[in-house]
């Protein structure tokens, strides 16, 4: 969430390549929150408001690419920044629980590692970005990318071309999951790995007990059922 002490809901973010459950997970543990009586926001980026949601058709179907990826984080920056104002602020300050599939980590690794942006660049526009909205938890499925790139192949409808992102090669995708881990492994307090190479319920209940120990306290009495 939350550096303002006025964000009083959760904000969990859910992080990783291409095709390794997020959305699914996502699923998961909403409808588990909302048995526990919270009010649960989901979302998705780059996306989550009308504005940021034209910015997400632009990017993934390849417009920005040849402006290379300092264009690209911005371009992704904008929409976040349109998305918090619109959507996340207001729904942290009404206590409820915001899930986002994806948020400034996916820019750090996607754009920042990948394409080979400083971390000083990174940070900076983080900064101003973000304006002290950050996520109490982010939860990295994590993956060999070869399988959660066919999971996705086979998501798509026949025919469908993959987007700017997973059409790039193995090794792009090998560089994000290394960025991922050093994200992690850099913020345990905010970050858990999560190895999402099991089955969807697996991979759930693992999440659900994560997110009842490092948030429980703020949820009216959350149940672990398995
Ligand atoms: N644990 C799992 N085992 C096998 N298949 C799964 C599992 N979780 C999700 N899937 C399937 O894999 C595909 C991708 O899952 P999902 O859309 O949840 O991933 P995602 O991380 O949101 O993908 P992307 O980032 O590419 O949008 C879907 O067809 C989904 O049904
Ligand atoms: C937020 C964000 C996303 N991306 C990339 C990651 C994915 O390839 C797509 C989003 O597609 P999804 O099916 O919704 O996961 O965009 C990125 O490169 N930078 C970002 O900041």
């Amino acid at each position: 969430m939350s550096d303002g002490a006025n964000l009083r809901g959760r904000f969990i973010t859910f992080e990783g390549g291409e095709g390794v459950g997020k959305s699914t997970q996502i699923r998961l543990l909403e409808s588990r929150l909302r048995a526990a009586g919270l009010d649960v926001v989901v979302t998705r980026e780059p996306g989550g408001s009308q504005r940021a949601e034209t910015i997400r058709e632009y990017i993934l179907g390849g417009g920005a690419r040849a402006l290379g990826p300092m264009a690209e984080a911005l371009l992704f920056s904008a929409a976040r920044i349109d998305h918090i104002d619109s959507l996340i602020r207001p729904a942290l300050q009404a206590g409820k629980w915001v899930l986002c599939d994806r948020f400034a980590d996916s820019t750090r690794a996607y754009q920042g590692a990948n394409g080979k942006l400083g971390d000083d660049v990174m940070q900076a526009l983080e900064q101003v970005t973000l304006a002290g909205v950050r996520p109490d938890l982010t939860l990295v499925l994590d993956m060999p990318p070869a399988i959660g790139l066919q999971r996705a192949a086979s998501r798509r409808a026949a025919g469908a071309p993959a987007d700017r992102f997973e059409s790039e090669g193995l090794g792009f995708h090998a560089r994000l999951r290394k960025a991922f881990h050093q994200i992690a492994n850099a913020e345990p307090r905010r970050c858990v790995i999560v190895n999402a190479d099991r089955t969807a319920p697996e991979v759930g209940a693992d999440i659900f007990r994560i997110v009842d120990e490092r948030l429980g306290d703020a949820a009216p009495a959350p149940a672990i059922t398995r």
